[in-house]
């Protein structure tokens, strides 16, 4: 941060945080597209695909979103994910997605998918990238926003599973620029994936990883020292080691943490007591996202209030927070250097 931003980003009164956090842009670096489907359409796929809930009503299934760990609630979001059958519902899902993101501000989104929740129950591969994809392409050109996917393997699956999805999506190969790891972590440390990464650097193409949401701090270095993740999806477990932390600020390594999904997920069992403050001014290259948002109460503006509001952040720290989001993003030079200029306008110019 320039120290003439960072002076006028001091001054700016808490009372108006709020609005600054929602209009000041931003990147959006970890968001699983599965978790954005709401309720609402999530009925109106079931009805259409004649796919069967287990809850009778939108009410009921909403009232079912009461997490005690994250394993609690991906039994949930897979059942959840059962409705989408087609290339539309993908293309519905990830429209609506990029429309909320829109209006919060996001400038590039940067978006997981887990195609093997959706290959195991016979839908093919083509019609899950393909809806993706296609959304992505109608936000940048009636929304203006970059968007991009990232395939995810389920680390509960094996490694040969993921291989074999790799070569599946492999005809794809231009439609997404990178890969993650998501799904149960405690018992699936990142080294059991170490052949499928090497396998996706050699076809250039980036790599994170979930490491460090439930998972011990050795996840994170073997995520990044086995797997060569380039920003590690929460890290939030990261603060206790301090050899990582001085590791992960020293290199700027990006943390994609998502407060309310850390919250929801008992994580942290209030968002005062969350460390994101920490981590940020112990020099990580923190950012913040929503993960899954429509089970987790908010969109990315929403995550970024409740957690000001609970640490005390002020301005500078809303600054540092969406420039580490562009400076993190897999977008290329000119582009992450046009959005930290718009970054730096917007708050050259708010008032
Ligand atoms: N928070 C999370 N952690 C791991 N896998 C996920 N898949 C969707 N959300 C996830
Ligand atoms: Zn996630």
């Amino acid at each position: 941060m320039t120290d003439a931003v960072h002076d006028f980003a001091r001054r700016i009164p808490h009372d108006r945080l709020p609005e600054l956090l929602r209009r000041m842009p931003k990147a959006e670096l970890h968001i699983h597209i599965e978790g954005s489907l709401e309720p609402e359409l999530m009925f109106e796929m079931a009805r259409r695909n004649d796919v069967k809930l287990a809850y009778s009503s939108v009410d009921e299934l909403r009232r079912a979103y009461d997490f005690n760990n994250l394993q609690s609630f991906l039994d949930i979001y897979y059942a959840g994910a059962s409705v989408l059958q087609t290339e539309q519902d993908f293309y519905d899902m990830c429209w609506a997605y990029l429309e909320r993101a829109h209006a919060d501000r996001v400038l590039r989104a940067e978006i997981f998918f887990d195609p093997q929740t959706h290959t195991v129950r016979g839908v093919p591969m083509g019609a899950v990238i393909e809806g993706l994809h296609r959304a992505c392409q109608d936000a940048q050109t009636q929304l203006g926003i970059d968007a991009e996917l990232i395939l995810c393997f389920l680390r509960h699956l094996s490694e040969q599973e993921a291989l074999d999805t790799l070569e599946e999506a492999l005809p794809w190969r231009d439609r997404f620029i990178g890969v993650g790891l998501d799904s149960s972590e405690v018992g699936h440390p990142p080294e059991k994936f170490a052949r499928v990464f090497a396998r996706c650097g050699e076809l250039g193409l980036h790599r994170v990883a979930h490491a460090g949401e439930e998972g011990p701090p050795a996840y994170i270095w073997s995520a990044l020292d086995v797997l060569k993740a380039e920003r590690i999806d929460h890290g939030v477990q990261s603060s206790k080691d301090a050899k990582l932390m001085q590791r992960l600020a020293q290199q700027r390594t990006a943390l994609t943490v998502c407060p309310l999904s850390n919250l929801k997920l008992c994580v942290f069992p209030q968002l005062a007591q969350h460390n994101i403050r920490q981590l940020l001014e112990a020099g990580l290259a923190v950012t913040v996202n929503s993960d899954d948002p429509a089970y987790f109460g908010g969109y990315l503006n929403t995550n970024f209030i409740e957690i000001f509001a609970a640490t005390g952040m002020d301005a500078g720290h809303a600054y540092q927070l969406a420039r580490n989001s562009f400076e993190a993003s897999f977008a290329d030079a000119a582009t992450r250097q046009r959005d930290i200029e718009r970054l730096d306008r917007f708050f050259a110019e708010f008032a």
